[in-house]
């Protein structure tokens, strides 16, 4: 089935549209170059954040009681997990509007073993890639599940889904089938959908490895949030590799209605046609940067905004908070919108 096909059947309609998609990048949320190491402090901060931007409440200063819903025992620990169910018994609500989706990456999850085993280029007969596809589905699987318990202990009611299981399939590496009515009946029912970049079957190649980022790409198609944000390890897209201590950060980039960009911001690199340099690390199946500049444009040629910053700054809380606008001089990150 041909992409644009996919996206002509998205189930049962959405009851309110989608405020938000979120991507929480694997080089945020994990060690990428520590193999399936959590970045612990990154993905708390990334969930307390996203909490801050669902809750309903103005604040009075005085923290909130949050409403952990993580009661599974935690490896290591002595102690059955606390239920505070008089609490729970009283509360009126959750207090949060929760209709947010989260993708995130895989990072140091998944990468590794797909790329040992060349899931991303394919051939399920090779019995090393057949061996890859299961061991990277266990690895980013279990990232999905500490991710998925990290928003609970939030009190952000998320529900994990695969891709693959979900039924999701792609043809030379393009969506070929994406039904995501479990999505919005998932949204409807008051869950926040984490999803999370696969590996899935693919119509020519057999499998492919399926990014984050085009999973976000086609669930903004489909579904039309408010604004979309990429959380990273850096603060947006540079001119070239931000290693380089030249680098400059694009501060604003716009897409016409050809799918063409060009940077607005900063003056100085305006007109510049020499497109951004990029650096991807060898072990990366899905592209990198690279892949997320592109989606991100596609999704900014539809009218949605999207914001591209550092995972755990003041500048990734007001971009959840969709409190960004074309003339925050002090936001940091890159801002790419149509020019329209
Ligand atoms: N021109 C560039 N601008 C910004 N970042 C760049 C550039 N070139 C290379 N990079 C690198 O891209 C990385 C971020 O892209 P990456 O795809 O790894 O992010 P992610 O979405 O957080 O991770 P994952 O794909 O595992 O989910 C950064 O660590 C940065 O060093
Ligand atoms: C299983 C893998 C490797 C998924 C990759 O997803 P991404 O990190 O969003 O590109």
């Amino acid at each position: 089935m041909a992409e644009e096909a996919a996206q002509e059947h998205p189930g049962p309609s959405a009851p309110r549209p989608v405020r938000c998609i979120v991507k929480l990048g694997g080089a945020a949320i994990t060690n990428k170059g520590e193999l399936e190491s959590i970045n612990e402090e990154s993905l708390r901060s990334a969930c307390a954040q996203l909490r801050q931007a669902m809750s309903e409440s103005e604040g009075d200063g005085a923290p909130e009681k949050v409403l952990g819903m993580d009661w599974s025992k935690r490896h290591g620990d002595p102690a059955d997990p606390a239920v505070d169910a008089e609490w729970i018994a009283g509360m009126a609500g959750l207090g949060l509007d929760t209709n947010f989706i989260v993708v995130h990456g895989a990072g140091s999850f998944g990468h590794f073993q797909a790329s040992r085993s060349g899931v991303h280029k394919g051939g399920l007969h090779s019995t090393l890639v057949k061996a890859g596809f299961v061991a990277t589905r266990i690895s980013v699987t279990s990232l999905n599940q500490e991710i998925v318990r990290a928003l609970a202990r939030e009190g952000i009611p998320s529900v994990g889904m695969s891709p693959f299981t979900c039924g999701w399939s792609t043809s030379q590496r393009k969506i070929a089938s994406a039904n995501a009515s479990q999505i919005i009946q998932s949204l409807h029912a008051g869950f926040v959908p984490v999803l999370h970049g696969d590996a899935v079957l693919d119509e020519l190649l057999d499998c492919t490895i399926l990014s984050g980022d085009v999973i976000i790409r086609h669930l903004a198609q489909l579904l039309s949030p408010k604004y979309v944000v990429f959380l990273t390890d850096v603060h947006g897209v540079y001119d070239r590799p931000p290693t380089d201590p030249n680098a400059v950060l694009l501060k604003e980039i716009e897409v016409d209605d050809k799918g063409s960009w060009s940077i607005v911001k900063p003056a100085l690199l305006q007109g510049n046609n020499k497109g951004v340099e990029i650096s991807v690390a060898a072990h990366d199946t899905t592209g990198g940067m690279e892949t997320k500049i592109l989606e991100a444009a596609v999704i900014a040629r539809l009218g949605i905004d999207v914001y591209i910053t550092k995972a755990g700054t003041e500048h990734s809380l007001r971009a959840l908070k969709g409190d960004v606008s074309s003339d925050s001089e002090d936001w940091l990150g890159t801002v790419i919108r149509s020019s329209k």
